[in-house]
């Protein structure tokens, strides 16, 4: 078995290369592991290394070392390799994947807790030609989620901050909705839509959680379409949604398990966001993807930890 840390070396606030180069020091010489580093060289990079390793047919522990973006870019690696199961170590800015493990996130920081821990199946989000793993999402949110990078260069601003600054200049210079047909499971409804939230986790955008109730190992994903909605309606809308509060408000947000999504537009102004990596297209067909994703992480983690237990009814 080999152990490959794919390091992102510009994700987060800092440079963390030492501390990863430490640790899997430390794999190799307490535990006597065959273990290799990789910097990333561009983006779309941890993706082909992960694959081009993967068809070698060795036996392979994956470490994503960045943020959401390095996690999805190793998932579309290793997914559908049998030989190949990945884990996080969080260095970026959001980290919105770990968030879904609840308190154990801390323990994901440690490649010791890491090395030998259990390995087991999660779904993940088939979008067009990408898999997501946490949530692929489309409207102003995704639009949000495109800007946001701009703002997470800043020293003062948090994941979060760098969010809320994203929103309020989408909010107030470009608008909420936009017009598409949204397919789900065969059945269309064309008008102006201001997200859709396809979720197999639940958090993005440094801490949203549109659905509370998604579970990332139950073979179903929960869909969260969100009409156009005024900017003093969305004001009190946003609140609440982030918080998986979406019951509160039945005439504007509805939630299903449909199978399969499909938003078309005239144009092509669909940002899609999957787990905060971008793409504008005006086709985007979503399901769950046909393959599980192996993953492996600290002794006793639950990618469900913070999952609510059931859907909540409206008010
Ligand atoms: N060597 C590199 N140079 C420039 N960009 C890179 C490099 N390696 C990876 N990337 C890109 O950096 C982007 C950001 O990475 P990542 O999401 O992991 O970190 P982050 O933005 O700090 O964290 P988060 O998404 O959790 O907030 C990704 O789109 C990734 O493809």
């Amino acid at each position: 078995m080999k152990h490959i840390f794919i390091i992102n070396p510009t994700a987060g606030k800092s440079d963390s290369r030492q501390r990863i180069y430490d640790m899997a020091d430390s794999l190799r010489t307490r535990h006597d592991l065959d273990v290799q580093c990789i910097l990333t060289k561009r983006q779309g990079h941890a993706t082909e290394l992960a694959k081009k390793l993967c068809q070698t047919g060795e036996e392979l522990r994956f470490y994503a070392c960045g943020g959401d973006g390095t996690v999805n870019e190793v998932a579309n690696g290793i997914i559908g390799y049998d030989n190949a199961a990945m884990s996080v170590i969080p260095i970026g800015t959001g980290n919105d994947f770990l968030k879904n493990f609840g308190s154990d996130m801390e323990k994901f920081r440690d490649a010791e807790n890491l090395w030998d821990g259990p390995q087991f199946p999660i779904d993940a989000i088939q979008a067009n030609d990408r898999i997501a793993l946490t949530i692929a999402c489309s409207g102003i949110d995704a639009r949000v989620a495109k800007d946001v990078h701009k703002f997470s260069e800043s020293p003062i601003l948090d994941g979060k901050s760098s969010y809320i600054v994203s929103l309020a200049v989408n909010f107030l210079f470009k608008g909420i909705g936009t017009h598409w047909t949204v397919t789900l499971d065969g059945v269309s409804v064309e008008k102006d839509y201001a997200v859709v939230a396809v979720c197999n986790g639940r958090y993005y955008g440094g801490g949203f959680m549109p659905v509370a109730e998604a579970r990332m190992d139950d073979g179903v994903l929960n869909t969260l379409v969100v009409d156009k909605v005024s900017r003093s309606t969305f004001l009190k809308f946003v609140g609440p949604y982030s918080k998986g509060e979406y019951h509160r408000f039945p005439h504007l947000a509805h939630c299903s398990t449909a199978k399969d999504i499909v938003i078309d537009s005239e144009k092509k102004d669909i940002v899609t966001c999957l787990d905060g990596e971008c793409i504008t297209t005006d086709h985007v067909h979503i399901r769950l993807a046909d393959q599980k994703l192996n993953f492996f992480g600290p002794d006793g983690c639950s990618c469900n930890a913070t999952a609510r237990e059931t859907a909540p009814t409206g008010e």
